[in-house]
């Protein structure tokens, strides 16, 4: 039986999760619950599982993690918030069952040096799909990663076709069903810029050996190329309740958790290049993951003011990637790497990209 704190409880991540240890009473115990803003709901979830070690907002889900003794700790909070409950985890001896993906890729070498072999297993479908295949512990003859990607909402066209987009319609992702800023950044690809950072991190394979091919149907979840141009994909229809079972209980399969793929039914999957032009966002995700240090934290706070003014209706869909880019641009980093110059960083960039908006707005 495997004790689990879920962290982001009352969001998608988190709700998916909670189904999934009420589906399977005798491989989880639920221990501890922690939400941001909504206490009602978090209120509401502690009634329904009888759990009373609950927590509203990041500093009291810390507390949580360092005081309830769990096997693992899902970490389904958004955005950069997340680091401190990744490093509080990692100071414990519980699994980092990680879809905050954010707090890796501001933290990260602060992140993987914390965690030892095997501490983190990844939720965000791409990379379970790759731990999965890595499972046979194959790691020495691995070619090349290759993430699949929705292509968000706008998938096929150009640049000159995104001036107008609305927030509305950045949200209708085609596949998944997922908290706005995760969906807002699939709509941009920020997300899968986002992810390959996440691997590198997660699976130390350099950049160079890490590619993204648009795969639109949400099927094949990502591929590992081996030496001897062998390739192994990860295949199932999209739900995240499969990932989830995987990291709650690593390396085990959770019986039933998912509807497999209906193979008497004629279906095409199909894949393409992505258009790095009309979506440039995992070219400069590259760029920043090489830069290493601050560069992804700068990366990804400058991305979450720029979404927020996009969603507020401040600026337009174009202008959340021309935002994050110019205050890349500016950054100069300083010093090592640590918790402190991270923290910094952000401050500096969430200021840098609202004074980028404020100077856009007055054009
Ligand atoms: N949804 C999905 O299918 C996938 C999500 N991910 C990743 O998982 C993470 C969660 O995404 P998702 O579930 O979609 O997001 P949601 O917006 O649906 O949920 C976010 C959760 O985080 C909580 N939260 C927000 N701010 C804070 C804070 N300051 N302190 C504590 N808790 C906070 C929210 O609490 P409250 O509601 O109370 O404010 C809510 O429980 C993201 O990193 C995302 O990229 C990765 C792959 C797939
Ligand atoms: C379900 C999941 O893991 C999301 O991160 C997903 O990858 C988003 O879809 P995109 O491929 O459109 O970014
Ligand atoms: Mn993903």
């Amino acid at each position: 039986m495997r004790r689990v704190i879920v962290l982001g409880s009352t969001g998608s991540i988190g709700t998916q999760a909670l189904e999934v240890i009420a589906a399977n009473p005798d491989r989880f115990e639920l221990v501890g619950l922690a939400a941001g803003r909504d206490r009602e709901g978090l209120q509401r979830q502690g009634a329904a599982t009888g759990v009373t070690d609950l927590a509203l907002g990041v500093d009291e889900a810390v507390q949580l993690v360092r005081s309830v003794r769990a096997d693992v700790v899902l970490n389904g909070i958004t955005g950069s918030v997340g680091l401190a409950p990744t490093l509080a985890v990692l100071e414990t001896d519980a699994v980092l069952a990680l879809a905050n993906k954010e707090s890796l890729i501001v933290g990260g070498r602060l992140v993987t040096d914390a965690a030892g072999p095997g501490r983190i297993v990844p939720v965000d479908s791409e990379h379970s799909a790759i731990a999965q295949a890595l499972r046979a512990g194959v790691h020495a003859e691995v070619r090349r990663l290759v993430l699949t990607a929705s292509g968000g909402p706008f998938r096929g066209r150009t640049r000159d076709q995104l001036g107008d987009v609305t927030p509305r319609e950045a949200l209708a992702h085609p596949t998944w069903d997922m908290g706005p800023m995760v969906t807002t950044n699939s709509a941009t690809l920020v997300n899968k810029g986002l992810e390959v950072i996440e691997a590198h991190h997660l699976f130390d394979v350099p950049y160079e050996r890490i590619d993204v091919a648009v795969h639109p149907q949400s099927i094949v979840h990502s591929m590992v190329e081996f030496v001897d141009g062998s390739t192994i994909a990860q295949a199932s229809p999209p739900d995240m309740r499969l990932p989830i079972s995987m990291s709650l209980d690593w390396p085990h399969r959770v019986p039933g958790v998912g509807v497999p793929l209906d193979w008497t039914r004629a279906q095409q999957w199909t894949f393409e290049p992505l258009d790095d032009d009309a979506f440039p966002s995992v070219r400069l995700a590259k760029r920043v993951g090489v830069a290493g240090g601050t560069y992804p934290a700068v990366f990804n706070a400058a991305n979450e003011q720029a979404v927020t003014a996009f969603h507020a209706g401040r600026i337009p869909f174009l202008a959340i990637l021309a935002t994050v880019e110019r205050v890349v641009d500016a950054h100069r980093p300083s010093g090592e790497l640590s918790l402190e110059s991270v923290l910094d960083a952000e401050r500096w960039a969430r200021d840098e990209a609202d004074r980028q908006l404020a100077g856009a707005l007055n054009e």
